[in-house]
């Protein structure tokens, strides 16, 4: 029996272990793994890992999915990645062609909205809402600070909830103060890779400091070992919910990176504009003046909202003048 003890931690000892799992979190030059057997393991890429198709400055974010060898000392090699089903990048600089990937395999993004203390602009929503459409991520808008409302702010949010669940996006009130429709909203998380976006004082921190007790937001946990000269940017990771699934924090990223689009693609991110442009007598209309516009027409029927069609103009203006460099 001894004997067969004694061969077996032999072979233990010689053999590396593959296994998989999530990345969730990128300190820069290491990644921690967490397996499916629900390990958190320090690992590292393994020699040169490149990824086709883009040029990156981190070829692994968090969310990919990955194969561990994992070695004697309990740390690990990444040998392998999985497709992306989406991903999230921003550009190093306005000028560079290299980006960073902020994150990959998001479920759903969250964006967490306050009509006023602070305001947010339709312009701003609907270029997160064209961005998300742009990068294939599903959003819910969530309306936090619900119980500061009154008057002309209660039907501002009326409106715009109306508004958005019209052109299908999922929308619910939250009052993260008073933990008023909390429940939901840890429903709609549960088992999902969510990105949290919003302006700053939207409530963000109070959200996930109650959903995660004992979580300490934004202070930094990584060791000095792997801080070292390590740039701010390139860290991001994912906070784990108690009831499973993961709320994607990054500092410093208030929401989605930039993303090229193309003049004619806008109107392809805009749900009702894009179902209307089908009637266009041309088809390179550009909904701003052409005869026989659909959308136009649609506009001044009311099927369009004016806000929306301003967004749209917005951001197709920042096209032309190429300008559209502000992150979402
Ligand atoms: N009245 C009211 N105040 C809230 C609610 N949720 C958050 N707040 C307050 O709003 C302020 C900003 O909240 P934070 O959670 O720090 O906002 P944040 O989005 O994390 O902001 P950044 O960390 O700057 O990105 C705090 O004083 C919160 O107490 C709410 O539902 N109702
Ligand atoms: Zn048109």
């Amino acid at each position: 029996m001894t004997t067969f003890y004694i061969y077996l931690s032999l072979v233990n000892c010689h053999l590396s272990t593959d296994m998989r799992g999530l990345v969730i979190k990128n300190t820069g030059s290491w990644y921690t793994v967490r397996t499916e057997d629900g390990r958190d393991i320090e690992s590292k890429i393994k020699g040169n890992f490149r990824l086709k198709d883009i040029r990156s400055t981190n070829p692994i974010a968090v969310g990919d999915r990955v194969v561990i060898d994992i070695n004697q000392e309990g740390t690990a090699f990444i040998s392998e990645i999985e497709d992306r089903k989406n991903y999230i990048i921003r550009r190093a600089s306005n000028l560079s062609k290299q980006s960073h990937i902020i994150a990959a395999n998001l479920d759903q993004a969250m964006l967490i909205v306050t009509v006023n203390y602070p305001i947010t602009t339709t312009i701003f929503i609907d270029r997160f809402l064209a961005t998300a459409e742009a990068y294939r991520v599903p959003v819910k808008l969530v309306f936090n600070k619900v119980d500061r409302y009154r008057g002309e702010d209660r039907e501002c949010l009326e409106e715009l909830i109306k508004l958005y669940t019209k052109i299908g996006y999922p929308c619910s009130k939250l009052c993260a103060r008073t933990g008023e429709g909390l429940d939901e909203l840890k429903a709609e998380l549960k088992d999902k890779i969510t990105l949290l976006s919003g302006h700053s004082g939207v409530g963000k921190s109070t959200i996930i400091n109650t959903m995660v007790p004992g979580v300490n937001l934004r202070t930094g946990t990584i060791s000095e070992y792997h801080n070292k000269g390590m740039h701010t940017t390139t860290f991001s990771e994912m906070i784990p919910l108690p009831d499973g699934g993961y709320i994607i924090d990054t500092p410093g990223i208030k929401g989605f990176g930039t993303i090229e689009m193309e003049g004619a693609e806008v109107s392809h991110y805009f749900p009702e504009i894009f179902s209307f442009s089908s009637e266009c007598k041309f088809s390179n209309c550009s909904h701003r003046h052409e005869p026989g516009c659909a959308v136009l027409k649609a506009v001044e029927n009311h099927r369009i909202s004016e806000s929306r069609y301003k967004s749209y103009l917005n951001i197709l203006d920042d096209k032309e003048e190429s300008k559209y460099r502000e992150e979402y």
